[in-house]
């Protein structure tokens, strides 16, 4: 089963750019940024990828400011991006929406941090053979003065990349910072035609949740805190819920896999996709987490195969590439039945 979905071409819809570089890329991202490697910086490894039972959605975000350092300059980045391609194209995903919160510092403006991306995928996709969006990152816990300069920069470079800046992605510490305070600049997004893609019901916030209800989205991360009635909601508008298996165990936003909600989704044929969040951070990959709802499902692998065109479905991405990306998959399908 591991191998046929090592093998399956997967669709990848909810990646965080910094949390998706995983330890050995960490390893010669560092090596290229500091040189040799200091017994410090292994010790930094270790732990990255260590969660003690019963973590925290708060102690996630303590990560990643390890690798935001190492991408704090344009040549980081540049070579953070292309790892992360790389990575998701050797396990066999030829399609990847990355998002990423575009950050100032002494080295970068964000209009450069979203150029020098952009530059990466634009250059390095074809090599890689995998088709790569962006959807630049909203962080909650910033002010909305850094959301609107973000939205701005998405929809300029939107126009001039219209094929690769797709949407928006609410996220960052959903204990932080008031949903309300962005609806404006979520409408500016939507209103120049970005989709949203949004952390919602991550935490137990069912006032919050409420309001991103009724704001709407395209598509739902998460959704872990959703009452029936909100499920129900999802499922009636065709909002698909962006499933992180590993990401919500190891963050304690469920209990344990047992208790994900992707077992209900399943059961109610709810839109759903497989995402891994931060394949970096939670020390996963796409396969991995289809192999984890086999082995807590039960799911057989036309279900995959199912999931798979299902998350075609819900990409960010034009007909025709939609068109592509389920011919490939029907090919590797057809092979396997040989
Ligand atoms: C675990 N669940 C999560 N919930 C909410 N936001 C998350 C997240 N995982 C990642 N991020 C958001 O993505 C950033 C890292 O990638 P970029 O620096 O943008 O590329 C984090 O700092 C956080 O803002
Ligand atoms: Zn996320």
């Amino acid at each position: 089963m591991l191998q046929f979905l090592r093998n399956l071409p997967k669709i990848e819809l909810h990646a965080h750019l910094n949390g998706s570089l995983n330890i050995d890329s960490i390893r010669e991202l560092a090596a290229k940024v500091y040189g040799v490697q200091t017994k410090e910086f292994s010790t930094l490894c270790e732990r990255f990828i260590k969660f003690e039972k019963g973590a925290k959605l708060d102690d996630c975000f303590e990560k990643f400011g390890f690798v935001h350092e190492l991408t704090s300059t344009k040549e980081g980045l540049e070579y953070a991006t292309e790892l992360v391609i790389r990575d998701f194209a050797k396990d066999n995903v030829i399609y990847v929406e990355l998002r990423t919160t575009p950050k100032a510092n002494g080295n970068m403006s964000r209009r450069s941090y979203l150029d020098t991306v952009l530059g990466v995928i634009k250059n390095k996709s074809d090599l890689y053979k995998i088709k790569v969006k962006l959807l630049p990152s909203i962080n909650r816990a910033e002010p909305v003065a850094v959301a609107e300069e973000t939205v701005a920069l998405a929809v300029e470079l939107a126009t001039i990349e219209p094929e690769i800046i797709v949407g928006i992605d609410f996220s960052g510490n959903p204990n932080q910072g008031n949903f309300k305070d962005f609806i404006p600049v979520l409408s500016k997004a939507r209103n120049h035609g970005l989709k949203l893609a949004m952390h919602c019901a991550e935490v137990d916030n069912p006032v919050e949740i409420r309001e991103m209800i009724r704001f709407g989205m395209s598509r739902c991360g998460h959704g872990t805190y959703l009452s029936d009635s909100g499920f129900e909601h999802m499922k009636e508008e065709n909002i698909p819920i962006e499933c992180c298996l590993t990401s919500n165990v190891k963050s304690g936003t469920v209990a344990n896999i047992g208790a994900h909600h992707l077992k209900q989704l399943m059961a109610t044929c709810a839109p759903k996709v497989l995402c891994t969040d931060d394949s970096g951070v939670f020390d996963t990959t796409l396969s991995d987490e289809f192999f984890l709802a086999t082995e807590s499902f039960g799911l057989t692998k036309s279900q995959c195969i199912a999931l798979t065109m299902e998350a075609v479905e819900h990409a960010f991405a034009t007909r025709e590439e939609k068109l592509m990306l389920k011919m490939q998959i029907y090919k590797y399908t057809r092979l396997q039945n040989k």
